[in-house]
């Protein structure tokens, strides 16, 4: 068997095309989607991704106010920079691209957001509230997943989906999601994770299995039950190489996969401008 090719561009299209439709309206009555990035450091591959979202916001028509902070910025600076852009109601969305450098505090950074301007959706609010069911800004590569599903007609709902891997950006966020009472979600979701010692006999079962583990190659074809549906999210980076969790022979067990490059990637920024724009319409009604 091999596995029909389940890739992320045209679910991150159909989604920025709402959000183009969406950004219009708000300029239509005088709005101007506001959505500003703030990178510490050098890192290069950090860099690349706030230029992507750059360009994203241009095409669409959105305000980018970016701050680069050197390498050597004070928590105290990147505070000031964070309620500088709280305060700032031309701002509907603030990111701060991760990493930043190992002597800052990146938690402490994203619970001085705003957790009205937090288009990651990772603040400890919209986290509370995406447990409790209140609408909010959803993690993005969460978000990125159950559309992906959605878009290619997986169904979800009242099915054995195994997540490997518990990250707070990842794997707790999307079982949370996807046990969720909606058409595009209500499965019956477990986590399992690397330390768990035979987390395969959990891996083995799923309907749909989503790798999050952050380990290269780490999911193999005989952790997969033959014609499940397998979705890579978790990855690694070898400098700007991808290390993705999953291995490429499980496109042999697996019914639908999704590719190794150009997989849940591409919905994680669109899900990103569909934070800004919930937020920009939400500051503005
Ligand atoms: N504040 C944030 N920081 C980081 C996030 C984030 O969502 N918010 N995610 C990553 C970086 N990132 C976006 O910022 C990002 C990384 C990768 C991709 C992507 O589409 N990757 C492609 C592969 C591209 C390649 O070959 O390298 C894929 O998965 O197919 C999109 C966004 C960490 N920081």
């Amino acid at each position: 068997m091999s596995a029909r090719l389940l890739p992320g561009g045209p679910v991150a299209a159909s989604v920025l095309a709402d959000v183009a439709r969406r950004a219009d309206a708000l300029r239509a009555r005088g709005v101007r989607p506001g959505l500003a990035t703030v990178l510490v450091g050098d890192d290069e591959a950090s860099a690349g991704y706030i230029r992507i979202k750059q360009k994203q916001a241009a095409d669409l028509g959105f305000d980018s106010p970016h701050r680069h902070l050197p390498a050597d910025a004070g928590q105290d600076d990147l505070l000031e920079v964070i309620t500088g852009f709280n305060a700032d109601e031309s701002v509907h969305g603030v990111l701060v691209q991760y990493p930043i450098p190992g002597h800052l505090d990146y938690d402490a950074a994203l619970q001085a957001l705003d957790p009205d301007k937090d288009v990651d959706g990772m603040h400890p609010v919209n986290m509370g509230r995406l447990a409790v069911g209140l609408p909010g800004p959803l993690p993005c590569t969460p978000a990125g997943i159950e559309a992906l599903l959605a878009h290619y007609e997986i169904p979800v709902a009242g099915r054995e989906v195994v997540i490997l891997g518990r990250g707070a950006t990842l794997g707790r966020p999307l079982a949370m999601l996807l046990a969720q009472k909606r058409p595009t979600a209500n499965a019956a979701v477990t986590v399992v994770h690397t330390g768990v010692g035979d987390w395969e006999r959990y891996t083995r079962r799923a309907e749909i299995l989503i790798a999050a583990a952050g380990v290269p190659g780490i999911v193999r074809p005989e952790h997969v039950r033959p014609g499940a549906v397998v979705i890579g999210a978790g990855v690694r980076y070898a400098g700007r190489r991808l290390l993705p969790d999953v291995d490429e022979a499980c496109e042999q067990v697996a019914s639908a996969i999704t590719p190794r490059v150009g997989g849940v990637g591409p919905t994680t920024v669109a899900m990103l401008f569909r934070n800004a724009v919930a937020a920009a319409e939400r500051a503005t009604r």
